[in-house]
């Protein structure tokens, strides 16, 4: 389980979260929604423990954040919301050279396996030659090779097509509940959040975002 405890951040006078505390448990897929500048990039970047909080207290599955940085590290997968790839390098070598520099040993048959479960099936392809969607894929499955259990991801299915987020979006599904993953992302479409995740905080002080997720029944936390 992630478990946060009044957790806050401010950047100088600018309090962007504030006393948040939620538990959320494993096999959930949590969407976290809000308006530009709400604070959705602040709290992924502290809960893939690339940021610090002012204060507060975070553990996953006992682990504590303050304390155990390196261990927690090997749990997390965090696909940021750009997109860092090698454009020269075929989906192959990207793979391969990423998966040297993390801490486990993947075959290449595995590497394969965990591109096509996403269904990027073009393996042989330089990366500058593939679809705005494939590209995103190849970034999620870059941040999934040492196969973690908290996967956080920033806004993964944006300025792709319908099918390529149906994909992302089956292979979430799949990774949360044939394999107990912890999921939180964020995302501006709404149908996608309704339609994928089994509850929604909604941050920041507009509250369009909450009314109209309340509107289409979806379970909501507020902060
Ligand atoms: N490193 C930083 N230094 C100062 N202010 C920051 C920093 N990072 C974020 N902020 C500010 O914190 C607030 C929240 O930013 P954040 O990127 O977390 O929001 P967001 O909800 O992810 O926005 P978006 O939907 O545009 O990605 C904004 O006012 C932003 O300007």
């Amino acid at each position: 389980m992630l478990s946060v405890q009044n957790l806050r951040k401010s950047y100088k006078k600018n309090v962007v979260i504030d006393q948040l505390s939620v538990d959320i448990n494993p096999g959930d897929i949590v969407g976290l929604v809000g308006e530009n500048g709400a604070g959705k990039s602040s709290l992924l970047r502290i809960l893939s423990t690339l940021s610090k909080p002012d204060k507060g207290t975070i553990t996953w599955n006992n682990i504590s954040y303050e304390k155990e940085i390196k261990k927690l590290r090997r749990e997390i997968g965090f696909v940021p919301q750009e997109i860092s790839i090698w454009e020269d390098f075929t989906v192959e070598e990207n793979m391969k050279f990423f998966e040297k520099l993390s801490w486990v040993n993947r075959s290449q048959s595995d590497l394969r396996e965990l591109c096509l479960d996403m269904k990027l099936s073009k393996w042989k392809e330089p990366v500058h030659t593939l679809s705005g969607g494939m590209k995103r894929k190849l970034n999620m499955a870059i941040s999934f090779i040492h196969d973690p259990n908290l996967l956080l991801l920033d806004e993964p299915t944006v300025g792709i097509d319908l099918k390529s987020k149906k994909e992302i979006g089956e292979y979430l599904y799949k990774q949360s509940k044939e394999h107990q993953k912890t999921i939180i992302y964020t995302s501006h479409d709404m149908d996608e959040i309704t339609s994928l995740c089994d509850w929604v905080i909604c941050i920041g002080k507009d509250s369009f975002y909450e009314n109209l997720l309340k509107s289409r029944g979806q379970a909501i936390f507020s902060i």
